[in-house]
């Protein structure tokens, strides 16, 4: 791997991208866990999309024909679920609209693993979830050789750089971006891949950053390509998350407050100038 300075055409994508969707207000639907659900509702509104979640299976085809893009999470699956998020992801799939994927915890019971292996022959656009959640997909995708990754509950044991070939080898098989998040975030698709510095580790005292997260690529992915979307909400997360201790000390409720505020606050150009401070392409010899 040789170190590169990010190309500045990376830099005008991403800076477009969040033009283009406080322009165009891009419709999601989400299929998402009711611990974070809300805020994975007001960061898609804070970053300029409109939010719609829904659970039931007959609203897989209606939703998805509505909207730009889909975000499936997996965070607490009930039976339903079983029959609602394949359908989501297949609606998607056949509408051909974006769709991003959130596998929490990963490999935890019989269920999970069911519904997370049958949302693989629908090829996600963007995978996004933590080091241990990117390795264990990889895993029960049939992708890995060697099992490995151990997501503890909904939080990873492993490291953003030990889910590399992991995340390559999702990438390769959807054809799409993944973007695996931690301190540093890694973020690919099968022919680039960046590393991204920055944000607070203040996101890991709130429920639902990474949740929010995905929900944020999938209003991107509405106006852009998979890995540009992904760059796109991981910069944003970095950046509003720094402003929202830029004051100092600060509790864990009203970050979250600040930091959905600083979604909704930051314009391309600030976006764009994190981007070049804080984002590296990594090119493989
Ligand atoms: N220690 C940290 N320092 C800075 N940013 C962090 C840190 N931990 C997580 N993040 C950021 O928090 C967001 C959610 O990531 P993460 O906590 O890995 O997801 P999850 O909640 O799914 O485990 C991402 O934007 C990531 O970059
Ligand atoms: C705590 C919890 N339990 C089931 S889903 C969920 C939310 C996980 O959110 P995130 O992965 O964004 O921290
Ligand atoms: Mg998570």
């Amino acid at each position: 791997m040789n170190t590169i300075n990010t190309a500045d055409a990376v830099v005008r994508n991403i800076s477009t991208a969040v033009e283009e969707v406080r322009k165009q207000n891009p419709l999601v639907g989400s299929w998402t866990n009711f611990v974070t659900i809300n805020l994975v509702a007001n960061a898609q509104l804070a970053v300029g999309g409109r939010a719609a979640m829904c659970f039931l299976p007959d609203e897989a085809e209606p939703l998805a024909f509505v909207s730009k893009s889909i975000y499936v999470n997996v965070g607490t699956l009930q039976p339903i679920a079983c029959q609602s998020l394949p359908a989501a992801a297949k609606a998607a799939a056949e509408a051909n609209k974006p769709w991003v994927l959130d596998p929490v915890a990963a490999g935890l019971g019989d269920t999970r693993t069911s519904v997370l292996k049958d949302l693989k022959q629908y090829k996600p656009t963007i995978i996004r979830g933590n080091a241990s959640e990117i390795i264990t997909l990889a895993n029960l995708w049939g992708l890995e050789t060697e099992i490995k990754g151990k997501v503890e509950g909904v939080d990873s044991t492993d490291t953003v750089r030990e889910a590399a070939s992991s995340a390559l080898k999702l990438a390769e098989y959807t054809g799409g971006a993944v973007a695996v998040s931690g301190e540093i975030d890694l973020i690919l698709n099968s022919e680039k891949a960046y590393y991204l510095t920055g944000g607070s580790e203040m996101l890991e005292c709130i429920t639902g950053a990474g949740c929010s997260l995905g929900g944020v690529m999938a209003v991107f992915a509405a106006v852009t390509d998979a890995l540009t979307a992904a760059l796109t909400a991981s910069v944003f997360y970095k950046a509003a998350s720094d402003k929202a201790v830029s004051g100092g000390k600060i509790g864990t409720f009203s970050f979250q407050t600040a930091f959905v505020d600083y979604l909704s606050l930051l314009t391309p150009s600030d976006i764009a100038e994190y981007s070049e401070k804080h984002l590296t392409l990594q090119e493989c010899d």
